[in-house]
């Protein structure tokens, strides 16, 4: 079994050669720090489940430091003193359930107190202690064991049987695409390719090319042919991401191969039958976009036989923080390594709105465990848009009298360069489509 971490600083070495000696102590895995190493930034950096601490001396920036360890809560520390009066000793005993014995120690105390901090441990809950697997159900890709997502698992295996055209629409980074990929998984499609083309990230000059192919020579620029994504997924499924940010004017391109299962390669004169299952999907409501005119009616109305919503995350109750674990199980497995997670970074995760979803969460947890040694606390939990928990991200940071198109520019390089030159989620981190951030990135030069 998993033993508790111990972290053992007395300076009087006899004592720590008999408390070292003590029995107890082989029930925990133990660092005993060497005489002059400063113990509290060590307990800061280990986290250990329990200290034993001899303090000959505790100035007030002690219990400044000390008081101020959110591992304090969760830990049990033990102190030894001379019994010394000192006041700053007095006030860390109000912080909290902290043992201070004085000399001479009777180790049988300590022997006792130590065998009931394990028991307390046996009884918690796992939290604050080793996450090394995940208990979430599963279904194809998608993890997750709230009544929203078996709903959702429901919905797929029905649908993945049939031939049905699909729309996907849930917020983004909520798993349209793991949906996609499911539904091809349990269909009789499986063992033919899975293609997927985000509609939003094509530029528009090379929507036919991309959809359809080309051949050699079908324009400037064209000097070897190209297969398009219908001849990609030929037998299999084709995943429209993000359909409703194709330009409307192209869209009808797609509704007629939809509608006639034919097309032809840019440059060439013979008609290809298409046979692909056809999967899209949308972070905008269908309804709001055939409204404003992005997506058409007519195409709407081809794709979505069979409309399959998504839950955001902040619906899927006891999910958030269950997948939270199942990605530290992952990060633990992968790296070979046994971080632990405390109550307080908990509370945060299930307190949180996430309004980026899985993909937020997955990318908080990751960089989390980059930032915590051992112990994954609520100061590592650091959402990716800061922005909403202030009221206004710029107040204060633009310098009067800047042309608005310079403010323009820069926040759309700063954000493209924050995403890796990732278009969409630039788009969506600045509010725009991706067609008007074409049309900036146009405006502005910007390669
Ligand atoms: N239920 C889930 N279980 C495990 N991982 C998930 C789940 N949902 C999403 N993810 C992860 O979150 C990330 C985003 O998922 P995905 O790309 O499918 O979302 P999306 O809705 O298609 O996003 P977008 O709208 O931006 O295209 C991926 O890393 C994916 O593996």
């Amino acid at each position: 079994m998993h033993k508790l971490s111990l972290l053992l600083s007395v300076q009087n070495e006899s004592l720590r050669q008999s408390i070292l000696n003590n029995n107890e102590l082989n029930q925990f895995d133990v660092t005993a720090l060497p005489a002059q190493q400063d113990w509290i930034s060590q307990l800061a950096k280990t986290c250990p489940a329990v200290a034993v601490i001899g303090v000959n001396e505790f100035s007030e920036s002690d219990y400044q430091a000390l008081s101020k360890l959110e591992i304090l809560n969760e830990m049990d520390l033990i102190l030894i003193s001379s019994g010394l009066p000192n006041t700053n000793l007095d006030k860390l005993m109000q912080l909290g359930a902290i043992f201070h014995y004085r000399m001479p120690l009777d180790l049988e105390i300590l022997s006792e107190t130590l065998q009931d901090v394990r028991q307390s441990h046996l009884l918690k809950s796992p939290v604050g202690q080793k996450v090394a697997t995940s208990d979430l159900d599963q279904f194809g890709q998608l993890i997750g064991s709230s009544s929203p997502m078996h709903k959702l698992y429901r919905i797929i295996r029905r649908v993945a049987k049939t031939e049905a055209s699909v729309l996907i629409i849930g917020e983004s980074g909520s798993g349209k695409e793991l949906v996609a990929q499911t539904i091809h998984q349990a269909s009789d499609r499986s063992n033919e390719p899975f293609v997927a083309i985000n509609c939003g990230a094509i530029s528009p000059d090379l929507i036919d090319s991309e959809l359809f192919g080309h051949n050699k020579g079908a324009f400037t620029g064209a000097d070897k042919p190209h297969q398009g994504v219908f001849k990609q997924a030929q037998g299999g499924t084709l995943f429209l991401d993000e359909v409703t940010e194709m330009p409307i004017e192209h869209q009808v391109k797609l509704l007629r191969v939809l509608e006639t299962g034919e097309y032809r390669r840019v440059g060439g004169q013979n008609v290809h039958l298409s046979d692909v299952r056809i999967i899209a999907a949308t972070n905008r409501d269908p309804q709001t976009a055939i409204e404003e005119q992005t997506l058409r009616e007519d195409l709407y109305f081809r794709l979505a036989h069979f409309p399959i919503t998504v839950p955001p995350l902040k619906d899927r109750g006891s999910d958030i923080v269950g997948l939270a674990k199942h990605f530290i199980a992952h990060q633990n497995a992968q790296e070979t390594k046994a971080k632990t997670i405390l109550d307080s970074a908990i509370d945060k995760i299930a307190n949180y709105d996430w309004p980026g979803n899985v993909r937020e969460l997955k990318h908080t947890i990751e960089r989390a465990f980059i930032l915590a040694d051992e112990v994954i606390k609520a100061e590592h939990i650091i959402s990716e848009t800061p922005f909403l928990e202030t009221q206004n991200a710029t107040e204060g940071l633009v310098p009067v009298g800047i042309p608005l198109t310079e403010i323009e520019k820069t926040a759309i390089v700063n954000t493209l360069d924050n995403n890796e030159g990732n278009k969409t989620k630039t788009a969506q981190d600045l509010g725009i489509s991706v067609k008007t951030l074409y049309n900036k990135l146009d405006k502005y030069e910007v390669p």
